[in-house]
């Protein structure tokens, strides 16, 4: 048996290979970062074809700094940013233009001319998704109606339309020459193009949005083969997971029980709850989305809490604003003050996400004084990491009935111990920071293990699980309440910013 299952975890803000034991902990990691475009006010871009070197590039590296031969490389995992676009040519391999990235809201129009006949829920029954400018299928409408010969390609399946899974499966095992054009069930379940009772492409759905089903991947479960790997970087060794990335850290926190949930605070910050076999509908904002399916198990779902913007505001706060000079420093910034001194940000950068689904919100700062400091702002910025949560955790115990125990934590920000504690006093529940925070890539290695016996079965993986840290409540009900005013007053002032 060979020694290590590799993952790549091709993020928003970068990609990154790593390689773990048996044991779930990371023995390489190599990371790239990659250029973000904003080409208009809210319009968000990625080139694919640099993500695709940035993945050779991670991989090679991650490979050279272990020294691993192949043989020693049981299986490879993929995970990746859900919803974002990608057409790209079957015979030259070129893109039709820049990835449209999950944030973008260039289909506003199209959410609005869409909701007018049936509201934004109009789609939900069937998908689980209300209309919003996030999921693929109106960015990909966006790019058929906007793209010269884009169309006609399409329609003789001479273009293919994938999320970053997609596309880097089809050029790992072989791109032009004959690269396979598959996706899994989450990622599928993102495009708000796939049936959640049929987990297939729902023609109705094609029709109404114009989308020739020519282009479309094969849906595949989250664990099995998909396909073997024919780049020189790891030649030889199969796929045999794919997860989106908010999906793999469920797995990854292997939250495999119905009533588990992840909280994961990366870009933007996602809430999934394990509801069991069954689809549970959201009447609280919530989505109803894939969480994974193993083989020939019957799929799991999830409801999840999207938030847009989490650690984008501190990145936002660097390079926007240049208070702090790295993201860690927004923790020492913020410690130098008891609170936030009557400040609140509602980063509605990209409209608000869950539970409000207000795509003509736009970030406020509220309660400003010639009292507040950027110290003051930096708490702020982190404060609002977690009332969005708690907005999200809330719609969650209603929709559901869960009231969570414990809220398991992962992703970039929860290196940061002043965020963790205010989430727990804020939330009134304490969080639970694990050993490996790195849950996203190990969701899909998890995925990829299990397919090829690496991992005997879901119990294996549990064991791996351990906590790191476990941040108490130790706020007062009566400062928990005063804080929660304030911002849902503020929440209340972002809306309908665009008329
Ligand atoms: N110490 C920190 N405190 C707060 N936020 C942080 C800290 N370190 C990193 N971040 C934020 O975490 C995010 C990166 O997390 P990551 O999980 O790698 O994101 P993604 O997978 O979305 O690319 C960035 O937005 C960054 O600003
Ligand atoms: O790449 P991340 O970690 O910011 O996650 C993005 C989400 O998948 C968007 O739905």
């Amino acid at each position: 048996m060979a020694s290590y299952i590799a993952a790549i975890d091709q993020g928003t803000t970068s990609t990154r290979c790593m390689i773990f034991n048996q044991k779930g902990t990371v023995i390489s990691v190599a990371q790239k970062e990659h250029t973000q475009y904003y080409p208009k006010p809210g319009w968000v871009e990625h080139d694919p074809d640099e993500i695709w070197r940035n993945t050779l590039e991670v991989i090679a590296k991650a490979r050279i700094d272990l020294n691993l031969q192949l043989k020693d490389v049981a299986a490879l995992g993929i995970t990746n940013q859900r919803e974002t676009t990608v057409v790209w040519n079957k015979s030259t391999g070129r893109p039709y233009h820049n990835a449209i990235v999950w944030q973008d809201m260039r289909t506003a129009d199209d959410v609005a001319a869409f909701s007018a006949d049936g509201g934004i829920d109009r789609f939900r029954e069937k998908t689980g998704l209300p209309l919003a400018t996030y999921f693929s299928g109106l960015k990909l409408r966006w790019l058929l109606n906007n793209v010269p010969g884009l169309s006609e390609d399409a329609q003789k399946g001479e273009a293919l339309f994938g999320n970053m899974d997609s596309f880097l499966i089809w050029h790992l095992t072989g791109g032009v020459q004959g690269g396979k054009h598959l996706t899994d069930v989450t990622n599928a379940s993102r495009t708000q193009l796939m049936n959640l009772h049929t987990m297939a492409w729902d023609d109705e759905l094609l029709k109404t949005l114009s989308i020739p089903r020519a282009m479309l991947p094969d849906i595949r479960p989250s664990s099995g083969l998909f396909g073997e790997v024919k780049s020189e970087v790891m030649p030889g060794v199969s796929i045999t997971g794919v997860l989106g990335d908010q999906q793999a850290a469920l797995v990854g926190q292997t939250c495999f029980e119905p009533g588990q949930a992840k909280n994961t605070y990366g870009t933007g910050c996602f809430l999934l709850l394990n509801t069991g076999t069954a689809i549970r509908p959201s009447t609280c904002g919530l989505l109803t989305t894939v969480a994974y399916q193993f083989g020939n198990e019957p799929p799991h779902y999830a409801l999840e809490g999207s938030v847009a913007i989490a650690g984008a505001l501190v990145q936002w706060l660097r390079d926007n604003l240049g208070i702090i000079q790295t993201s860690a420093d927004v923790q020492t910034l913020a410690a130098e003050v008891k609170d936030n001194g009557g400040a609140y940000i509602v980063p509605a950068f990209s409209g608000l996400y869950a539970p409000y689904w207000k795509s003509n919100a736009r970030g406020v700062m509220a309660g400003l004084t010639g009292f507040v400091t950027k110290q003051h702002i930096a708490r702020a910025v982190l404060e609002a990491t977690a009332f969005q949560t708690y907005d999200v955790l809330k719609a969650m115990e209603e929709d559901s009935g869960v009231t969570l125990k414990a809220l398991r934590v992962d992703g970039g920000m929860v290196v940061n111990d002043l965020l963790m504690q205010f989430q727990a006093d804020i939330a009134n529940v304490p969080v639970d920071r694990p050993i490996v925070t790195e849950t996203t890539a190990l969701g899909a290695a998890y995925a990829a293990g299990l397919a090829v016996g690496y991992w005997a079965s879901k119990a294996d993986l549990t064991t791996n699980w351990g906590i790191d840290t476990t941040f108490t409540p130790v706020m007062q009900a009566a400062q928990r309440e005063q804080l929660l005013t304030s911002w849902h007053k503020a929440v209340q002032r972002s809306f309908d910013w665009i008329d």
